[in-house]
C-alpha cells in the first residue's frame, strides 16, 4: 500500500486552499493512500489567552501543565480535528477523526516531566488500526495526543507525531504542509536540500522557530527510510502533474538536480 503522511500545520489550518484539497484528489488518483496529522498551535494559544494562561515553550515544545493539557485536548480534538474532518468530507473524501490516545494509536514516553510536564515523544504507533482504516477507503485524521506510560494523555508536537506515523507505516512520502512555500533563504524557495545543507541552515539560523522542528523531523523521517520528504504550502497545490511542489529533502546518495518526481 502506497501511503503518504500529510502533516497539516496550525498556521494554515484555518486557511487551507481549494488547491490543497485538489492535491489530495490527485494523490489518490495516483494511487496514494493519505493519512493526515494535524497541528493547531495558534488555536491553542488563542484559547489559553481566553483563560488568561500565558503560553510557554521550551525548544519549540509547549510546557504542558494538567490545566494546559485539558485545553490542548479541548481545542485539538474538539475543534481543530472536527474542522479538518469536515473540510475533507465537504471536499468529497471519507475522513475519520482519531485522537492519538484512542486504541493505543500513539503511545508515548514523557520528554521531560520536570521541565515540560505532560509532553510526550511517540514510541509506538498502532499501524494495524491505520491500515484497516485505509483499506476501507477512509482518510485517518490524527490529533497529536498520545497515551503515556500510565494512561495519562500527553501532548505531542504535531511535526514529530507525523514523523513517527510516517516511519511506522513505512510511508512512501511525508509532506509537512505549512503557511510558507517551503524552506526559504533570503526570501527564495529552496527546491532541494541535502541533509548536510539542511543542518547548515539550522546552524546558521536561516531555519528557526516552527521551521526548526519541521526540518529536524523531515531529516529524521528520511533517515528512517521514507523515499520522499517535503515541506510545502497549504495555500497552493502541493501535488500536480505527478510532481510535488515545495522543498524536497534528499539523501546525499540520491542527490539529483531538478524537481522531485
Ligand atoms: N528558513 C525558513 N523558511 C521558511 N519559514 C521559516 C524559516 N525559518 C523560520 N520560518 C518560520 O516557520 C514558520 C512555519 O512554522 P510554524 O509556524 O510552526 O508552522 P506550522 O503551524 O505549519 O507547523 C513560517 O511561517 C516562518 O515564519
Ligand atoms: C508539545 C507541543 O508543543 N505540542 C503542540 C501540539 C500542536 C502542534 O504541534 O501544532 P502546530 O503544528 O500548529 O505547531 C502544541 O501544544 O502547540
Amino acid at each position: 500500500m502506497k501511503v503518504i503522511v500529510i502533516k497539516c500545520g496550525g498556521s494554515i489550518l484555518n486557511s487551507l486552499s481549494e488547491d490543497f484539497f485538489l492535491s489530495i484528489d490527485r494523490l489518490k488518483n495516483s494511487g496514494f493512500h493519505p493519512v493526515l496529522v494535524h497541528g493547531g498551535g495558534p488555536d491553542i494559544n488563542e484559547t489559553l489567552d481566553l483563560y488568561k494562561i500565558k503560553p510557554e515553550f521550551k525548544d519549540g515544545l509547549r510546557k504542558t501543565t494538567e490545566e494546559v493539557m485539558h485545553i490542548v485536548e479541548l481545542v485539538l480534538s474538539g475543534k481543530t480535528n472536527r474542522k479538518l474532518v469536515n473540510l475533507l468530507e465537504h471536499a468529497g473524501h471519507k475522513a475519520l477523526g482519531l485522537n492519538g490516545s484512542d486504541c493505543s494509536l500513539l503511545q508515548a514516553a514523557f520528554v521531560n516531566w520536570e521541565t515540560l510536564g505532560f509532553v510526550g515523544k511517540v514510541e509506538s504507533v498502532n499501524k494495524n488500526l491505520l491500515e484497516s482504516i485505509l483499506e476501507i477507503g477512509c482518510i485517518p485524521v490524527i490529533t497529536p495526543i498520545a497515551s503515556g506510560p500510565h494512561g495519562q494523555k500527553l501532548n505531542v508536537n504535531a511535526d514529530m507525531a507525523a514523523g513517527a506515523v510516517a516511519s511506522a507505516l513505512h510511508a512512501e512520502m511525508c509532506v509537512f504542509v505549512t503557511d510558507v512555500d517551503g524552506v526559504l533563504k533570503d526570501g527564495n524557495l529552496i527546491q532541494e536540500l541535502t541533509v548536510q545543507e539542511a543542518i547548515k541552515l539550522i546552524e546558521e539560523g536561516t531555519v528557526y522557530g516552527g521551521m526548526k522542528p519541521k526540518v529536524e523531523t523531515a531529516l529524521s523521517v528520511l533517515s528512517q527510510g521514507a523515499k520522499r520528504v517535503m515541506i510545502a504550502s497549504g495555500k497552493n497545490k502541493f501535488y500536480d502533474n505527478n510532481s510535488f511542489i515545495g522543498t524536497a529533502f534528499v539523501s546525499e546518495n540520491l542527490y539529483m538536480k531538478g524537481a522531485a518526481k
